[in-house]
Parts: C-alpha cells; sequence; structure tokens
C-alpha cells in the first residue's frame, strides 16, 4: 500500500551533503531544526550557509559541505542512464531526419511522379502539420499510458510511414506516409525530453535532455548526407531516402520493450514498489530516498493545493505559477520558431548559391555542410547547458542570432543595392508568360517565384542579362530562351540564376548563415526543449510539453509556409530584418521571464514560478541555493509501508 502523507509528517533543512550517503550519520546528530513538531516546507537557502542555519553544523561545515561536493561528484551515474538517454533520443534522431530528407527526396520525386506545386507543398507541411496535431495529442497519451508507451508507439508509427513511403507508387500513398510519420515525430517531440528529465539526476538532467536536439540536429545532418548520395539515383533515390529511417525506428522500437517506464510517473500513478526499483537502477550507488520522498511529497502537496478536478489545462491556466510556466515555455518554443531556424537550414542552399556556388550538386553538398554545422554546435550546447545554464545560454545564443540575422539582411540589402541591371528583353514565344521579362533589375526578378535570371559574365561584370520564366519542371532552367537546355547553355558560358542574383557582396550572406548557426545551436535550438521537460510539475508535465510542442510546430509551419511570400512583400531583406525583430522580442522576454533551473530537482522547480512573471531576472543568484524535502519523521509511517524493501 502506498504511504499517505500526513500532516504530521516533518521536515527539515539538509544540505547536499544529505544526498550523498551522509544522511544516516547526521540524522543521529543533534539538529535543532528537526525537533520534534516542527513542520516546515523548507525554504531556499544559499548553499554555503545552510547547514549554519539549519544548526546542523559549526566550524566544520565548510569542509563537510566540500567533501560532500566532492562525494557528490564522485557518485557515478550508471551507464543505464546513457543507454535510456541515448535509447530514447533516437525519436529526435527520426524527427530531424524525417523534417531534413524530404527537400532532397522531392527534387527526384517532383520528376517522377510529375508533382505541382501544390502536391510538393503538401507532401512536405503535411507532416508538420501532422506533428503539431499528434505533439498536443500526445499529452492525454503520455498522462494516461505512461511516457514509455508513448514511445513505443511513435516509433511504431515512424517505422510504419516509412514502409509506406518506400512503397509508394503515387502521390496519395506518400501524403499517407508522411502524415503517418508527422504523426510520429510530434509524439516523440513531445515525450523524449519529458522521459530523459524524469529518469535523469538533476546534475546531468540538462546535458541528457539536451542531447535528443544533439540527435534532432544529428538527423537533419545524416538526411543531408543520404540526399546528396542519392540524389544520383535520379530513379527510385527517393525510396531509399525516404524508407532509411525505418532502421533506427526498428531499433527504438525494440530497445523500449526492454527499457523501463519513467519512475515519476509510475509513483504517480501509485505503483511506488516498481518505481523504487527503476529509480535504483538509475541510481546506482546514490541513496534514492530522498529523491523517492521528494517526489511522492510533492505529488501528495500539489494535489491539496491545486485538486485533482477538471481538465489538466484548466488547472494549470487557474494556478499561477503552472500559467506563469506555461507562458515561459510556450513563449520559448514560439521564439524558437520566430527567429527562423527552418526558412534558414531549407534556403540554405540558395544562400550558398547567392554565395557564388553556382553548380546545383555542390549547393546539395554545402547545404549538409550547413547541417553539419547545426550539429556540431549543438554539442556545443551540450558541453555548455551545465556549465554557464540554461538562462544564460539560451540569452547569449539568441543575442548572437539577432546580430547574425541582421548581418544576413544587410548581405540581402547589399546584393539588392548592387543588383544588376536587365539588359536584355527577349520577345516571349507566342502563348508563352512574359511578366518575367517586365522586370528592370536582377532582384525584381528573383523575387518573383515564376521567374529568373538568365546572363553571361564578362570578367566579373554581368552582361546580356535576362529575366525569363522558370521551367516549371525543373528550376535549373528557364522554361524559354537562352537558358533553356542546362546541359547546352552551360557550354556556351551562359548562366541561370534561379532565387539568386549575382553579386560581389553574397560573402555578406554567407558570413550571417554561419554565425546564425554558430550562435543558435548552442541555446536557442535546444534549450526550449530543455527547460520545457523541467519547468512543469509533474502534474501538469505531460500538458505543458504537449501545449508547448504544439506552440512549435504550428510556428514551424507558419514560419515556413509564409517565407516565400514574406519575402516576395517585404523582400528578402526585409523577411530577415522581420526575423530580427523578433528575435529581439524573444530577448527581453527570455530576460524577463525564464528563470534558472540549472541542478535544481525537478521537485523544485516550481517554485522559481512563486512570483509574478518577469521577476525572474533577478532571481539568477538563486545559482548555489538548494531546496531539499527531507523526511525527518511521520507519526503515519509505517514501518511495513516502507518498500525500501523492494530495493536491491
Ligand atoms: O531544436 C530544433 C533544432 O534547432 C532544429 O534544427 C530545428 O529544425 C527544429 O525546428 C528545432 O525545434
Amino acid at each position: 500500500m502506498s504511504r499517505k502523507a500526513s500532516e504530521n509528517v516533518e521536515y527539515t533543512l539538509r544540505s547536499l551533503s544529505s544526498l550523498m550517503g551522509e544522511r544516516r550519520r547526521k540524522q543521529q546528530e543533534p539538529d535543532a531544526a528537526s525537533a520534534a513538531g516542527e513542520c516546515s516546507l523548507l525554504a531556499a537557502a544559499e548553499s554555503s550557509t545552510s547547514l549554519q542555519s539549519a544548526g546542523a553544523g559549526g566550524g566544520g561545515v565548510g569542509d563537510l559541505e566540500r567533501a560532500a561536493r566532492r562525494q557528490f561528484q564522485q557518485d557515478e551515474t550508471p551507464a543505464f542512464v546513457y543507454v535510456v538517454a541515448v535509447f530514447s533520443a533516437l525519436g529526435g534522431f527520426l524527427f530531424g531526419y524525417d523534417t531534413g530528407v524530404v527537400s532532397g527526396a522531392m527534387l527526384l520525386l517532383k520528376r517522377q511522379l510529375s508533382l505541382d506545386a501544390l502536391w510538393q507543398e503538401l507532401l512536405v507541411s503535411s507532416t508538420v502539420g501532422a506533428a503539431a496535431v499528434s505533439a498536443l495529442a500526445g499529452g492525454v497519451l503520455n498522462g494516461v499510458f505512461g511516457r514509455r508507451a508513448a514511445i513505443l508507439l511513435a516509433s511504431a508509427l515512424f517505422t510504419a510511414g516509412s514502409a509506406v513511403l518506400a512503397a509508394a507508387n503515387n502521390k496519395e500513398t506518400l501524403l499517407a506516409g508522411r502524415l503517418v510519420v508527422g504523426l510520429g515525430i510530434g509524439i516523440a517531440s513531445m515525450t523524449v525530453p519529458v522521459y530523459i528529465a524524469e529518469v535523469s539526476p538533476p546534475n546531468l538532467r540538462g546535458r541528457l535532455v539536451t542531447i535528443n536536439t544533439l540527435f534532432i540536429t544529428g538527423g537533419q545532418f545524416f538526411a543531408s548526407v543520404v540526399d546528396g548520395a542519392f540524389s544520383y539515383l535520379q530513379k527510385d533515390g527517393w525510396r531509399y531516402m525516404l524508407g532509411l529511417a525505418a532502421i533506427p525506428a526498428v531499433i527504438q522500437f525494440f530497445g523500449f520493450l526492454f527499457l523501463p517506464e519513467s519512475p515519476r510517473w509510475l509513483i504517480q500513478k501509485g505503483q511506488t514498489q516498481k518505481a523504487r526499483r527503476i529509480l535504483s537502477q538509475m541510481r546506482g550507488n546514490q541513496t534514492i530516498d530522498e529523491e523517492y520522498d521528494s517526489i511522492k511529497n510533492n505529488i501528495e502537496e500539489e494535489e491539496k493545493e491545486v485538486g485533482s478536478a477538471g481538465p489538466v489545462i484548466c488547472r494549470m491556466l487557474s494556478y499561477p505559477p503552472t500559467r506563469r510556466a506555461l507562458i515561459v515555455g510556450c513563449g520559448l518554443q514560439m521564439f524558437q520558431q520566430l527567429s527562423g531556424i527552418n526558412t534558414i537550414m531549407y534556403y540554405s542552399a540558395t544562400i550558398l548559391q547567392m554565395s557564388g556556388v553556382e553548380d546545383d550538386r555542390l549547393a546539395i553538398w554545402l547545404a549538409s555542410v550547413t547541417a553539419f554545422t547545426n550539429f556540431i554546435f549543438t554539442l556545443v550546447g551540450v558541453w555548455l547547458v551545465e556549465k554557464v545554464g540554461r538562462r544564460k545560454l539560451t540569452f547569449g545564443s539568441l543575442a548572437g542570432t539577432t546580430v547574425a540575422l541582421i548581418i544576413l539582411a544587410l548581405g540581402f540589402v547589399l546584393s539588392a543595392q548592387v543588383s544588376p541591371r536587365i539588359t536584355f528583353k527577349p520577345i516571349a514565344p507566342s502563348g508563352q508568360n512574359a511578366t518575367c521579362t517586365r522586370y528592370s533589375y536582377c532582384n525584381e526578378c528573383m523575387l518573383d517565384p515564376d521567374c529568373g535570371f538568365c546572363y553571361k559574365m564578362n570578367k566579373s561584370t554581368v552582361i546580356d542579362s535576362s529575366c525569363v520564366p522558370v521551367n516549371k519542371a525543373s528550376t535549373n532552367e528557364a522554361a524559354w530562351g537562352r537558358c533553356e537546355n542546362e546541359t547546352k547553355f552551360k557550354t556556351e558560358d551562359i548562366f541561370w540564376a534561379y532565387n539568386f542574383c549575382p553579386t560581389p557582396y553574397s560573402w555578406t550572406a554567407l558570413l550571417g548563415l554561419i554565425l546564425y548557426l554558430v550562435f543558435f545551436a548552442p541555446g536557442m535550438g535546444p534549450m526550449p526543449w530543455t527547460v520545457n521537460s523541467e519547468i512543469y510539475p509533474l502534474w501538469a508535465r505531460s500538458t505543458g510539453n504537449a501545449c508547448s510542442s504544439g506552440i512549435n510546430w504550428i510556428f514551424n509551419v507558419l514560419v515556413s509556409l509564409t517565407f516565400l511570400h514574406t519575402a516576395e512583400y517585404l523582400t528578402y531583406y526585409g523577411a530577415f530584418f522581420l526575423y530580427a525583430g523578433f528575435a529581439a522580442v524573444g530577448l527581453l522576454f527570455i530576460y524577463g521571464c525564464l528563470p534558472e533551473t540549472k541542478g535544481k530537482k525537478l521537485e523544485e522547480i516550481e517554485s522559481l514560478f512563486d512570483n509574478r512573471l518577469c521577476t525572474c531576472g533577478t532571481s539568477d543568484s538563486d545559482e548555489g541555493r538548494y531546496i531539499e524535502y527531507i523526511r525527518v519523521k511521520g507519526s503515519n509511517y509505517h514501518l511495513s509501508d516502507n518498500d525500501a524493501s523492494d530495493v536491491e
């Protein structure tokens, strides 16, 4: 039978050392704060003074604490936690792979199945749309059936979707496959960070959850390499591109058949003995009593405070700390997408072409260099997250991203200013669209998705330039005129530019692109996922993550779908200035509202949202403080209830 909380349960403040095997010895020492009858939730206290304030120490306190810290660092985290984290992060890999691979697959698909623009758009955005829906629905799934079941379902969906895609013979089947894969992505994106956060020890939690984003960007990089490799296989290359995802999906599915459920979810469902067993498996040589008690007490306290009636989202919205956490979590995800990461990734090939890379294949391969930069700098984030903390990392990252966006925009401004004049206006063959031939400068021509720029070079000067309609089947050539036949015009030293203009300032855009990834990847890429996995109390965690992941996907669709139109109305530099503006607002938001969660136990984090929003910036000095719930004596605590005996 599970223990019930009682008002008589007594707590006292303990230093870190209690976590580290000092607990039993110290309980025997006289401790003023643990006198019977004293019952208090523990207040945060500067860790260096915590023992004194609790009356537990004396002169040797500093030494004790230092020894305790050393011991804490020596406590080994069992390899099992890493295995669990890596298997879960395969969900992140599939998220990255399936969202990344489609651009390369589309180049081949549109030719083989003669897809028009609408179908191309549908095949790309259906996945992201389905991910938005299933991320939102994933909250209920996670709460009712558990994290493990949700991950198993996601990997089953990934496997089934990839198989359907690889075998598809028409566009309708392809659409069905992309929808199924999208459902898997949505569930995985909201479940995996929660699961990893719940099984990790506090000192490693940020790092392990951030590994999931490392896997996302790793998946995107791998997808770009696969795209490059199979682009040579004109017929059916897309089947391999889309089908390969089944391999990690199957590995994850079978792995998870043997991996455990989150101990926190089990405790919430009353399966305490199983939870203790799993927790001790995850903590190796560390005692689990404190962590177990703290999770359990927290659940009971919350139930008293918030109640358990009504839908979780309503309870979250009417309870100020969770309402604030939800605003912070959703805000972070929204600003991640509003800073334009996916347009940058998607259009990196174009930006590279602008920078003088004329060969298409080379541009595809260079796009994988972009994806690789994103991946490598996410690794920097994994390294930094437990050193500098979430708040500083996110703020610094977004500040750099804003500057990079401004540089990128300036690159486009410069290019537009020196945009080559159109000097040659060919007569359109009868029945052909002649809109393109009316433009006077390359940058007007470039912004019209139906037109491209055809030109010759005299040393470094553009000559004999014209604006003509693009071939609908391949953007590599024009519909008619000198640039009509790719293989032919290349031998005649004629050049074709679709979506970009030849310019001597393109290096500025390239510099902006690189700086963007260097700054974005360690912080704004992973932190929204990491922070969301930590800021909600257990009862609100699945719903909170479902909402914030849903917001991520909704803004992902909005930003990517509107990019071309935004560029048409505001020009390219206008679009990037707009993203820089969003990022600047995001900076204010992070400065004002994002608290530091580094090193805190999941159960302590809720108290960071006790104060009004926009005061979090002032709570930075909380670093190094430690809050601990420790059971000292409970009148209704029966030995028979002590399920520690289950622990091997
Ligand atoms: O955190 C990830 C990561 O930064 C990816 O590169 C991006 O494509 C995703 O949209 C984002 O959620």
